[in-house]
């Protein structure tokens, strides 16, 4: 039996993933502008959030989410962190017994420092939680480049289900029961990205984002394992291929920001410029709580969260990473 999908928000993961799993399962996608939602099922296109991308024709959109809802046998949650509790409050009342939710987000909540799959257990006990998650650049997806996610859920039959739901000729989706791991490196490799960007619009050179790339690992990798994540899930897709997906693409919103602000231009004229979320803003704040509470060294976190909110410059954060001691490669620093 074909499942049926309910899918929240309209921006470019969630109407990217809504056109995939409608190859193989009917889905409704539910998004608020009903501007979208007419474009959707009449020209098959979301221009704000895809420009120039087909989306699939069996793909159906509405404004409401009772109807998105109500028959859905599992829910994705394509909403950014810090809205992704209000939207799932809403969607509650109409959320059948037992449908698995599955997050498409990458960040944590600003205000309770928690995981999506957290938020969704707690609103939701019982029903089975997961992440997917991976190197998925939304816009390469959507003209049929070849990409690898993984489908992160502690029931690996449920995550087995699923797997043919999310997966379609070139999106290869694996599984993984690493929750914590998974979900934790969507999030943290963010940060990086805007380490990554801030060099890139410096002008710093491939081996300065190479070294970024590596020590962001590294540090990641503590404060993952420090809060639950198995080490070898942040050397997979989750960790290291999403990390270098996005630390190295024009095509990642955390990258630009990084790069503009490495072009001295502030960040709140960035963020008036783009419409589209950088999670990796408001998750850097987090990470700065985390990395105290689990008593973990992040240099690079921590000079980027003296870019965003402390008025460092770039050069300033850099010179910061120069001068902080040097270690063994497999010590902290
Ligand atoms: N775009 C990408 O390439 C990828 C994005 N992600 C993650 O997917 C999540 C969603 O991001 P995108 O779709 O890229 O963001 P986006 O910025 O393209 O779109 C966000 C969508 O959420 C909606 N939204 C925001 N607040 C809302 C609210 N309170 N109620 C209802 N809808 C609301 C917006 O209207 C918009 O449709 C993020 O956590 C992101 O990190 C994950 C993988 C790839
Ligand atoms: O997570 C992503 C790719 O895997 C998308 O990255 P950005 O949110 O930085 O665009």
């Amino acid at each position: 039996m074909k499942l049926k999908v309910g899918l929240l928000g309209g921006g470019s993961w969630g109407t990217t993933v809504a056109s995939l799993t409608s190859k193989n399962s009917e889905t409704l996608l539910w998004a608020r502008n009903p501007e979208t939602v007419k474009e959707i099922n009449e020209l098959n296109s979301n221009e704000k959030y895809l420009p120039n991308a087909k989306l699939h024709k069996g793909l159906k959109a509405t404004t409401s989410i009772k109807e998105t809802i109500e028959h859905a046998d599992v829910i994705v949650m394509g909403i950014p962190s810090q809205h992704f509790r209000a939207v799932l409050l809403e969607a509650k009342p109409y959320i059948r017994p037992w449908v698995p939710i599955i997050s498409l987000a990458k960040g944590l909540e600003i205000s309770t420092k928690m995981r999506m799959t957290q938020i969704i257990e707690e609103i939701m006990p019982g029903h089975p939680a997961g992440v997917l998650t991976g190197p998925n650049l939304a816009k390469e997806i959507h003209f049929g480049k070849a990409a690898a996610a993984v489908i992160s859920m502690v029931d690996k039959t449920i995550a087995q289900k699923l797997q043919t739901v999310f997966s379609s000729g070139l999106f290869r989706v694996y599984t993984n029961t690493d929750v914590i791991g998974s979900e934790l490196g969507g999030a943290l490799k963010n940060v990086m990205a805007i380490a990554a960007g801030m060099g890139d619009g410096a002008n710093a050179g491939d081996n300065t984002r190479s070294a970024l790339i590596t020590r962001g690992l590294s540090e990641l990798t503590r404060l993952g394992i420090a809060m639950g994540g198995k080490q070898r899930t942040f050397a997979g897709l989750t960790g290291l291929g999403d990390l270098i997906a996005t630390c190295s693409s024009s095509k990642s919103r955390n990258h630009h920001v990084g790069f503009q602000l490495g072009k001295g231009k502030k960040l709140e004229d960035i963020i008036n410029d783009m419409n589209e979320v950088a999670e990796g803003v408001k998750t850097t704040k987090v990470v700065m709580e985390l990395a105290k509470d689990y008593n973990v060294d992040m240099p690079i976190t921590k000079e980027v969260y003296k870019v965003l909110y402390e008025g460092n410059t770039v050069f300033d954060a850099f010179k910061g990473l120069i001068t902080h001691e040097v270690g063994s490669e497999k010590e902290p620093g």
